[in-house]
């Protein structure tokens, strides 16, 4: 569904390969490695100095691809003069939705006793929801989601969850870029480790907790904290 080939953006991101089927990913790694690059290359909103990215066999500048991919962006710039609803009712009409769509989306985050209220007036947390919202609306097929819970409250989060659960169970793809991996164990899925614009390593998620690196360090512990030392296994460095 989801396909990368010697995907390069100069001094962020050194070819990237990988072919994605149905079901979650987690995209992780530290700030910088690139995460925000490769999925914005994959929603065609960064051209490539190098190789290629296809969903679902089309480049991803498609337009076709409207209605079949989300991507929500680490920072989403809304109006904030609009009200909840105009926003939602924009996007409805960009994907050429019915409106049931946009009352699912409304409720499926949680939205439903703010649509009055203007985007400038909301708190961190319901701005995203609305992004999510917007985004997610119409059930597309592939989900680009870059840090997509850094604001929610558990109750935001516990309704994102549910929402990509049935996405998955439903046959969808889910791409999605964190820090915070305990929090969204229960999507299972795989991990894919980027660090310093390449990809390290893919494996169960379940695996990041027991996985361990050739000296016996625990990579969970790693990717918390210890970013040198993966440095060193990988790429054969001396750690700084
Ligand atoms: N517009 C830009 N022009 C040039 N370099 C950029 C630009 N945006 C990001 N970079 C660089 O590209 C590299 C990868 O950044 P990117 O935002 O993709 O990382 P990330 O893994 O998403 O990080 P974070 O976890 O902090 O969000 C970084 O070195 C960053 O400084």
């Amino acid at each position: 569904m989801v396909e990368a080939v010697n995907l390069e953006k100069r001094g962020r991101l050194k070819g990237v390969s990988f072919r994605l089927e149905a079901g979650g990913y987690l995209l992780l790694g530290p700030n910088g490695a690139g995460k925000s690059t490769l999925l914005a290359l994959l929603a065609g909103r960064l051209l490539p100095d190098g190789g290629k990215a296809r969903l679902l066999g089309r480049p991803p500048r498609d337009p076709g691809l409207v209605p079949l991919r989300a991507y929500v962006p680490q920072q989403v710039a809304l109006p904030p003069f609009l009200t909840v609803l105009e926003v939602l009712e924009m996007a409805r009409r960009l994907k050429g939705l019915p409106p049931s769509a946009l009352e699912e989306a409304a409720e499926r985050m949680g939205l439903e006793g703010r649509l009055s209220s203007r985007v400038g007036t909301l708190s961190g947390g319901y701005r995203q929801r609305l992004a999510l919202a917007a985004g997610l609306m119409g059930r597309p097929p592939v989900w680009l989601l870059d840090e997509p819970i850094s604001a929610l409250d558990p109750g935001g989060l516990r309704r994102f969850v549910l929402w990509a659960q049935d996405h998955l169970e439903g046959g969808g793809l889910l791409l999605v870029s964190l820090h915070r991996l305990e929090e969204v164990q229960d999507l299972g899925g795989r991990a894919l480790l980027l660090f310093r614009g390449k990809l390290l390593l893919e494996l169960p998620v379940e695996e990041l907790f027991t996985y361990r690196l050739a000296d016996g360090t625990p990579l969970s512990g790693v990717l918390r904290d210890v970013h040198p030392k993966v440095r060193e296994v990988f790429y054969g460095e001396e750690p700084a």
